[in-house]
């Protein structure tokens, strides 16, 4: 049976602002003042999706979240009514309003690990929505995501749904960015490649047998390394991955101290390719080795020097936060954000690789600069599902890109969504009903049922 890559991509929400939340990634932290555009940013994700259905590639669309969180900020102890909630959060916590405005869920990679049924002892499709501990405002997103996920892939014949891991640091998920699925073809066995920042429990208890030497679980010294080893074997075994198709890598401490938060700012992967940065691994020799080893030896490994592109051009043009895909004629396309383009080393060392003998064939440029300001990219923006042809079938259609998808869905944001929002917006009432009536009618569109607290009380 033949198989695809599915790309499901975040639509962008009718909050998205800049709050300068994520400590860590540097687009978040300098851009924390700007005002941001929700139609703009909601608009360009729909072009890319619908560029790459258009290319014959399976397309699908993940719905946005319940912004304002009015659900959270009465848990956190603030009454009255919705307006109430809001001003009471705006006078006594904007930081705490601001985490649940935040649109942070249009960033997919972080919504879930997803193993394709060819690598599970099921036979399913499995998924663990990630709990993001590191950050409130994205540790508010997993119940809901496991409800659209759920409403997108109903079918338990086909597809697995798991809770969330336990949400304390030690088991720290950030979900597909920090994890790669290799594969000679998506209908077969695959490698999963897991790749944390620290280990929680390596300090001290006996290093986790995964951990070839103490040294391993050393702990980055500036920013927070938000994915843990424990994490991603927690999934692997929730999965039911092989022990002998899974590799382990640790992110170097040192490019995440450059900003490189999530491994998928680092590196990327599609099939029996690797394109990362030399610096991306802690003893990068010997996971290279494991994945060749892992893949039976055919395994191509393009990876980049720090003296053509370093780790600070990595993360100023997120090259790596790239879609590394298989087109249908065969070829492979990197799709790229624009600011690749603007840097000349990283964009002289893609002319290099396209019109060299690498297996990348050509480029696509993008422009996400509403998403990139807060720190992702075309990578960030989509959760890759690997299905055969009936679990391509069993899937929710009505969240299938197509064009009529594609015009029904720029008609609602053109109607519903601001084209401006400063800090003092998010807690104007009236934002927090547009969003409700945005999101209710969403939920017809794309047929997930009521999946938003504020649907179900
Ligand atoms: N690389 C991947 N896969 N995802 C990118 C996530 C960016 C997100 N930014 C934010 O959440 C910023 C929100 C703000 O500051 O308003 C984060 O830091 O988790």
């Amino acid at each position: 049976m033949k198989a695809f890559e599915a790309n499901f991509d975040g639509l962008v929400g009718p909050t998205h602002n800049y709050s300068g939340l994520s400590f860590g990634n540097v687009a978040s932290q300098s851009n924390g003042a700007h005002a941001s555009n929700p139609k703009l940013a909601a608009l360009q994700g729909l072009q890319k999706m619908k560029a790459l259905h258009d290319m014959g590639m399976v397309q699908g669309v993940l719905a946005p979240q319940e912004r304002p969180d009015l659900f959270t900020l009465r848990r956190l102890g603030f009454t009255g009514s919705d307006a109430d909630v809001l001003a009471q959060a705006a006078k006594e916590a904007p930081r705490i309003l601001a985490a649940c405005c935040s649109a942070s869920s249009m960033w997919t990679a972080n919504a879930a690990t997803v193993s394709p049924s060819a690598d599970t002892s099921d036979g399913k499709v499995h998924f663990t929505p990630a709990n993001l501990t590191n950050k409130f405002h994205r540790s508010i997103e997993h119940e809901t995501t496991g409800r659209i996920l759920q409403a997108t892939f109903a079918d338990q014949n086909y597809f697995a749904h798991h809770p969330a891991l336990p949400g304390v640091e030690h088991f720290g998920d950030e979900g597909a960015a920090n994890h790669t699925r290799f594969c000679h073809g998506y209908g077969e066995q695959g490698v999963e490649f897991f790749v944390f920042g620290r280990s929680a429990f390596g300090s001290r208890y006996p290093e986790p047998k995964n951990c070839p030497e103490p040294k391993i679980c050393l702990e980055p010294k500036k920013y927070p390394a938000r994915h843990t080893l424990e994490a991603s074997q927690a999934v692997a075994r929730l999965h039911g991955l092989s022990d002998r198709h899974v590799v382990y890598a640790q992110q170097h401490p040192d490019v995440i101290d450059a900003g490189v938060f999530h491994n998928d700012v680092i590196a990327v992967g599609n099939r029996d390719t690797l394109f990362c940065h030399e610096q991306a691994f802690l003893n990068q020799a010997a996971v290279k080795q494991q994945l060749t080893e892992a893949m039976g030896g055919h395994f191509n490994i393009i990876e980049v020097p720090a003296n053509h592109v370093s780790v600070e051009d990595a993360v100023q043009s997120y090259l790596f936060n790239s879609q590394l895909l298989s087109l249908p004629n065969g070829r492979t396309l990197l799709v790229i954000p624009e600011e690749c383009k603007s840097n000349e080393r990283v964009w002289s060392y893609l002319s290099e690789l396209v019109n060299g003998s690498s297996p990348i064939d050509e480029l696509k440029v993008f422009d996400l600069k509403q998403s990139m300001s807060n720190g992702g990219g075309p990578a960030c923006l989509r959760l890759r599902v690997a299905m055969n042809e009936a679990e391509l079938a069993a899937f929710n259609p009505a969240t299938r890109m197509s064009d009529k998808l594609f015009t029904t869905l720029n008609d609602w944001v053109e109607r519903h969504y601001r084209d401006r929002i400063v800090d003092a917006d998010l807690a104007d009432p009236q934002l927090l009903i547009e969003s409700r009536t945005a999101l209710d009618e969403l939920t017809q569109i794309l047929q997930l049922g009521s999946v938003y607290p504020f649907q179900r009380v």
